[in-house]
């Protein structure tokens, strides 16, 4: 049966409900949607959404009081530290050591080649089956991820939007966003919400996001264009809320005014408290989410890190002017100005991940200009203190922010 749905929220209506429900339980998450696609023949006729658990950390609105954590510093949200994860079935190794941080209210976006393996990293990072991370670790909120089921990580706070939203037959979508979200509501000790209460809940979303009531009664996905399942994905994160949402090729498939729209929607809902991650080809998303930084992935690494520069150096010279003549710029400003404190050469020696652990050693050589590193291996600096030896004089030196080298 369709769900009846008033035109406007404040229409109350007593009998009003939505769909009957499929009665077979089973658990399944956001993340875990491309899992249900795979085994859609099963699923489809033994998903119930009794027991959905999908679910984020916010629920009345992402948005958490932003006056929290006014006078606390940044926490970081998520840590990846030397990421390498295979293809399980082939064993195939596509990331090859990553590393990343991002902190709280920071929005991150990864750029690459095709292939270069950013859908990967995201599907690693919400727990897809389809891979085996065999090095490295993930630190998300403090805990480790990979030990997480893909639905704890939704719990989490977790949430990915997939460059291919799947459809869920047989389940329409406002069921679907209703019970995800009491479902959240039930886990923080919160009342349901009836239908009429969610849907008043929804429809100002719906409004942001200049969506038409008729996608609530239609399942989950099914029959959508490809812009509409993009938008589709942003209402689902609008209504669950995320500590950490990440958003693969958001922008693909939509016309200038749905990438407002969208845009639009996804920057209401940060906070400095939540963050962003975005996988992107174009500049132009960037334009409308402002990014705090960009990474480049090249053959399942970070090879860059910087600031919205890069999208623009990216854009008039490709991806050659990336990891060609540039391949050894500094992007970070702030680690540029810091270098350039020191006014001399100096060796880098090494550097620690945390205060007085040593994780490992580099060498290289700040040129002149002090914007420019040679390295002879990776090196990443982190919020934290680093070292650098200048004529065996040891400098302690405060780096307010990360970048990583890769020459
Ligand atoms: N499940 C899989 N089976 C086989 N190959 C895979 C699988 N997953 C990823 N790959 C391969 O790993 C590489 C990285 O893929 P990935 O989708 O992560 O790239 P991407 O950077 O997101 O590319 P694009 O920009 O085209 O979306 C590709 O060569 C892809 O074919």
């Amino acid at each position: 049966m369709a769900a009846f749905l008033p035109s406007n929220p404040s229409t109350s209506c007593c009998s009003f409900k939505f769909s009957n429900l499929p009665s077979k339980s089973h658990v399944f998450t956001l993340p875990a949607l491309p899992l249900l696609c795979r085994r859609s023949n099963y699923h489809r006729h033994h998903l119930s959404l009794n027991r959905v658990t999908a679910a984020l950390s916010a629920v009345d609105s992402p948005l958490k009081s932003s006056s929290d954590g006014q006078d606390e510093k940044s926490q970081p949200l998520l840590q990846v530290t030397g990421l390498t994860a295979v293809i399980a079935e082939s064993k195939q190794e596509i990331l090859k050591g990553v590393n990343l941080l991002v902190n709280e209210g920071e929005v991150h976006a990864i750029m690459g080649k095709n292939g270069s393996g950013k859908s990967t990293l995201s599907k690693v990072l919400v727990g897809h089956p389809d891979y085996e991370v065999t090095e490295g670790s993930v630190v998300f909120k403090g805990e480790n991820l990979l030990e997480m089921e893909p639905e704890e990580r939704s719990l989490a706070g977790l949430f990915m939007s997939f460059q291919s939203p799947v459809e869920i037959p047989g389940v329409n979508n406002i069921d679907f966003l209703h019970m995800a979200y009491n479902a959240r509501r039930r886990k923080l000790g919160q009342p349901e919400l009836g239908p009429i209460e969610f849907y008043a809940y929804l429809y100002p979303k719906l409004e942001r996001l200049s969506m038409k009531t008729d996608f609530l009664n239609r399942n989950v996905n099914e029959g959508f264009s490809g812009g509409e399942r993009k938008r589709n994905e942003i209402l689902q994160l609008a209504v669950l809320g995320a500590d950490l949402a990440i958003l693969d090729e958001i922008d693909s498939g939509l016309d200038v005014d749905a990438l407002r729209d969208v845009a639009k929607a996804v920057n209401g809902l940060l906070t400095p408290k939540n963050s962003l991650l975005m996988i992107t080809h174009y500049r132009r998303l960037l334009e409308f989410i402002k990014p705090t930084f960009i990474h480049i992935m090249e053959d399942g690494r970070i090879i860059k890190t910087g600031d919205a520069s890069i999208a623009t150096v990216l854009e008039e010279g490709g991806y050659k002017a990336i990891s060609g003549s540039l391949s050894s710029q500094i992007f970070c400003p702030a680690v540029s100005g810091l270098l350039h404190q020191t006014k001399s050469n100096a060796s880098f020696m090494s550097y620690v991940l945390s205060p007085c652990t040593p994780i490992s050693m580099s060498e290289g050589l700040i040129s002149e200009n002090l914007e420019v590193l040679q390295l002879s291996s990776n090196v990443v600096f982190r919020t934290w203190e680093y070292f650098m030896l200048e004529k065996h004089r040891l400098l302690q030196v405060k780096c307010p922010r990360y970048v990583s080298f890769f020459p």
